[in-house]
């Protein structure tokens, strides 16, 4: 059997994005394959929203290029609200719907489709100001797809959306993905980042790992261990009641029990390799 790459939806090559001195992205380059979702996580201020609004053609590079999508194949969900306050959740959609052409029985059966699937049947006459963060959110993201987009990209979706409702907020996406969008998310929920297809981790602006979840898994160097007390504080961080430690050449000097890094471990270990690197 032979397969075939999927088509490519967006791509940002080599992108530097700056904000007076501070270098917001710095040579980023990704790829969102049709039919995949690309989860884009990092700590605060790494760039995830700056890449997201660079894909969705509100910030132009300083250099590299990004290929997306025209404005109207693309829906965007803002780190903001997302929605108009004073309209109901039906009206928001009517009105994105309309935006992008949709009309009539057409709008109507895909509004009421997404109102179901995001949870929203008993707001949906509810202004968007008397709606919860989390149920914004997820209005928000609705909107982003009503008009089946060939490129979704939506910041944060899931902030502040309870764990329940999240799961709504996964099938949209994922259900969008199955057919033929391709996502791009920036998401701080790292279980969450391991179910997509393709994974982007920022730090300072930069692409410390990508590639799917196995991929980073397989691509991590170095030894995890886990103890109450680390041997080096410094390069020691908390998970539940211990604290693991990051080991990144092949020498361990503890007798420490040894873990298989999840993505937590992954992400905070290359972090703080590069931070290491960067300071030395
Ligand atoms: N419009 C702007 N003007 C000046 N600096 C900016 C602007 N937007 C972003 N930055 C800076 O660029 C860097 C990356 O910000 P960005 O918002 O992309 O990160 P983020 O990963 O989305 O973080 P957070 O999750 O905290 O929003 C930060 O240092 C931020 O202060």
């Amino acid at each position: 059997m032979t397969t075939t790459a999927a088509a490519t939806i967006a791509e940002a090559r080599d992108v530097t994005v700056r904000f007076g001195r501070r270098a917001a992205l710095a040579g980023v380059s990704v790829t969102v394959p049709a039919g995949a979702v690309v989860a884009v996580v990092g700590g605060d201020g790494a760039g995830k929203t700056t890449l997201l609004r660079a894909f969705a053609r509100e910030i132009v590079p300083g250099a590299g290029t990004v290929t997306s999508p025209d404005k109207n194949r693309m829906g965007f969900l803002p780190a903001g609200p997302g929605s108009w306050a004073a309209l109901t959740v039906r009206q928001n959609l009517d009105f994105v719907g309309g935006a992008y052409g949709l009309r009539g029985r057409e709008l109507r059966s895909r509004r009421d489709e997404l109102v179901e699937r995001c949870g929203l049947t008993s707001a949906a006459d509810r202004q968007a100001s008397a709606l919860s963060g989390g149920m914004r959110r997820k209005l928000g993201a609705a909107m982003a797809m009503i008009h089946h987009p060939s490129l979704v990209i939506l910041d944060e979706p899931s902030t502040g959306v309870d764990p329940v409702s999240r799961i709504d907020l996964w099938r949209m996406v994922s259900e969008a993905a199955a057919q033929g969008s391709g996502v791009i998310m920036s998401t701080t929920y790292l279980d969450e980042a391991e179910r997509a297809a393709h994974l982007v981790v920022l730090d300072s602006g930069q692409v410390l790992v990508q590639g799917s979840y196995d991929d980073v898994r397989s691509g991590f160097t170095g030894t995890v261990t886990r103890s109450p007390d680390p041997v080096r504080r410094d390069w020691s961080w908390r998970r539940g009641r211990e604290r693991h430690e990051y080991w990144p050449s092949g020498s361990v000097d503890t007798d420490a029990p040894r873990v298989e890094p999840d993505l937590e471990d992954i992400v905070i270990a290359a972090s703080l390799s590069r931070s290491m690197r960067t300071a030395s």
